[in-house]
């Protein structure tokens, strides 16, 4: 397999107000997490996070244990989320094959030895973001399915903030040890995600944008509430925000993005507000 992984260690405030445009997109931005016929993964110093893609496009791919696990399988310690954002796929874990159409998402526990990712078709090949995160309890799988998910709608049109919110990975959902994903559709004519902007020092996420149209972009904006940077980014690029962050975007049309996090608890709601005002 032509595993290509990339470890990213934990900044602080301290050193990130000093960098400068490219420091801040080769410390946080992920640019390329997909890649045809490739997993592609990075490893985060936030909490060990690990965000990945992988492309089955003319052959099956296995998820091998990475060099920074120091484990056999790889995940003797941790626990996966896949959500699938290409064509009709399947994710087989330990000879049991679980199908994934367009944003069906799987969890996998702690435990499990053999995950192989397929594709239906060549042509339209099943594209799988992975979120992986350590694991102590070996939870059972279960396939999220596009009915299963928790939906809330967020925002307003006149705020161009008008959000669909999708919880996949949540513990009312499934049970899981410490990863949450979700997925965000803003309406056509917002563009503003997380906002107002929130922290939670307990806990890191990662945001993947997708569904960007061609020629339009998202900036994301991070950084202490009022210390606070933006990363230009492109369809399909993902960017880590550390726990002590803002995380929120705005696109020049609109978009979607998967949101993952890890850390310290479970309880979605744990948000510590910043007021609009108060940015800097
Ligand atoms: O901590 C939660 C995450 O930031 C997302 O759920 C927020 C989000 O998708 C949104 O408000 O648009
Ligand atoms: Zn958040």
């Amino acid at each position: 397999m032509e595993d290509q992984y990339e470890v990213r260690y934990a900044a602080s405030p301290r050193e990130v107000k000093t960098m400068d445009t490219q420091q801040l997109r080769n410390e946080f931005l992920i640019e390329k997490v997909l890649e045809s016929d490739k997993i592609n993964l990075v490893y985060s110093h936030y909490d060990r996070f690990i965000v990945g893609g992988v492309i089955p496009a003319s052959k099956t791919i296995t998820l091998d244990s990475i060099d920074p696990l120091k484990s056999e399988n790889f995940l003797d310690r941790r626990e996966l989320g896949i959500i699938n954002i290409g064509g009709s796929g399947t994710v087989t874990v330990d000879g049991v094959a679980y199908n994934l159409n367009h944003k069906e998402a799987l969890y996998v526990g702690q435990g499990n030895k053999n995950v192989v990712f397929s594709s239906a078709s060549p042509s339209e090949p099943a594209k799988f973001y992975l979120n992986s995160t350590p694991a102590n309890k070996a939870f059972p799988i279960k396939k999220i399915g596009i009915n299963d998910v928790e939906v809330v709608q967020l925002g307003a049109p006149e705020t161009a903030n008008a959000r669909t919110l999708r919880k996949y990975i949540v513990n009312s959902v499934v049970d899981v040890c410490q990863l949450q994903m979700g997925m965000t559709s803003l309406n056509p004519g917002s563009c503003w995600n997380t906002m107002p902007a929130h922290v939670h020092d307990r806990r890191m996420e990662v945001y993947f944008y997708i569904e960007v149209p061609e020629e339009q972009a998202v900036s994301h904006f991070m950084g202490q509430p009022q210390e606070t940077r933006h990363i230009w980014m492109q369809n399909e690029q993902a960017v880590i925000s550390p726990p002590w962050s803002i995380h929120s975007g705005s696109g020049t049309s609109n978009y979607t993005f998967i949101w993952g996090m890890a850390g310290e608890n479970l309880d979605y709601s744990d948000m510590d507000m910043a007021k609009i005002t108060d940015l800097r």
